[in-house]
């Protein structure tokens, strides 16, 4: 069983659509940089559908099994099953937290985007592991994304007495990840950070650097 806080310090999300490389050598590269979980998300224009998206997650899965690097799938549940996945992430306009536990079994990691405390406890109550929150910081990445609102719920879930694990989302660099750990997230998840660096290898150790310095000055 893995540790779910440790798994999502440094979350690596990325699909096709987010590479300017070749996406296996990305994830490969990031790997080698010390990303802790990955999402295959698999969305935008131009993104693969059918046969194509199966054949590339499961590519991405073979490269994160050898590295024992729990492979998680964004919205797609049907898939998630198929490949037998590590767990999904699904947000408040996808199928509902309930229906998709259902769907995964106890055993696999349901991860929920939430923005604001109500959202967390229903979500808490219907069987998620743990909450992306964001966008924390103003991002392109996500066309549909909502206003960026800063760390404010991280905090106030925190102060609320909130023990879920969190991650912060939307925006976050190098720069400003270690701001997200300090507000009470457990880690950062980030796509054009990793994705689009000259080299994925270091933008993903720099994030682990500060995440990890980050987190051992708050515990
Ligand atoms: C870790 C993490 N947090 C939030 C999201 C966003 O999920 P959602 O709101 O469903 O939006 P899409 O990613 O599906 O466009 C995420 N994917 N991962
Ligand atoms: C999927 C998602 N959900 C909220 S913001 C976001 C996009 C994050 O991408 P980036 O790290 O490039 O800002
Ligand atoms: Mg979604």
């Amino acid at each position: 069983m893995i540790d779910l806080r440790e798994a999502l310090r440094v979350y690596f999300i990325m699909g096709s659509t987010n590479c300017v490389k070749n996406p296996a050598d990305v994830l490969s590269e990031a790997i080698s940089g010390g990303i802790t979980l990955f999402q295959f998300r698999e969305k935008g224009e131009g993104a693969f559908t059918g046969s194509e998206k199966y054949a590339l997650a499961h590519k991405l899965q073979t490269i994160c099994r050898e590295h024992h690097i729990p492979f998680i799938v964004n919205d797609d549940i049907e898939l998630a099953v198929a490949i037998d996945a590590d767990g999904v992430h699904i947000g408040q306009e996808d199928e509902t937290v309930k229906t998709v536990r259902a769907k995964i079994g106890a055993d696999k990691i349901l991860g929920v985007s939430v923005h604001s405390t109500e959202e967390a406890l229903t979500a808490i109550r219907d069987g998620a592991n743990y909450f992306g929150i964001g966008p924390v910081f103003p991002t392109k990445t996500k066309a549909d994304a909502k206003p960026s609102r800063g760390t404010t719920l991280i905090e106030k879930l925190r102060k609320d007495g909130c023990e879920t694990p969190i991650v912060g989302i939307g925006g976050i660099t190098i720069e400003n990840a270690a701001s997200v750990i300090e507000a009470g997230a457990d880690g950062v998840s980030v796509i054009t950070a990793i994705s689009k660096a000259d080299s994925p290898l270091e933008a993903a150790r720099a994030l682990r650097n500060s995440v990890i310095l980050k987190g051992m000055v708050e515990s």
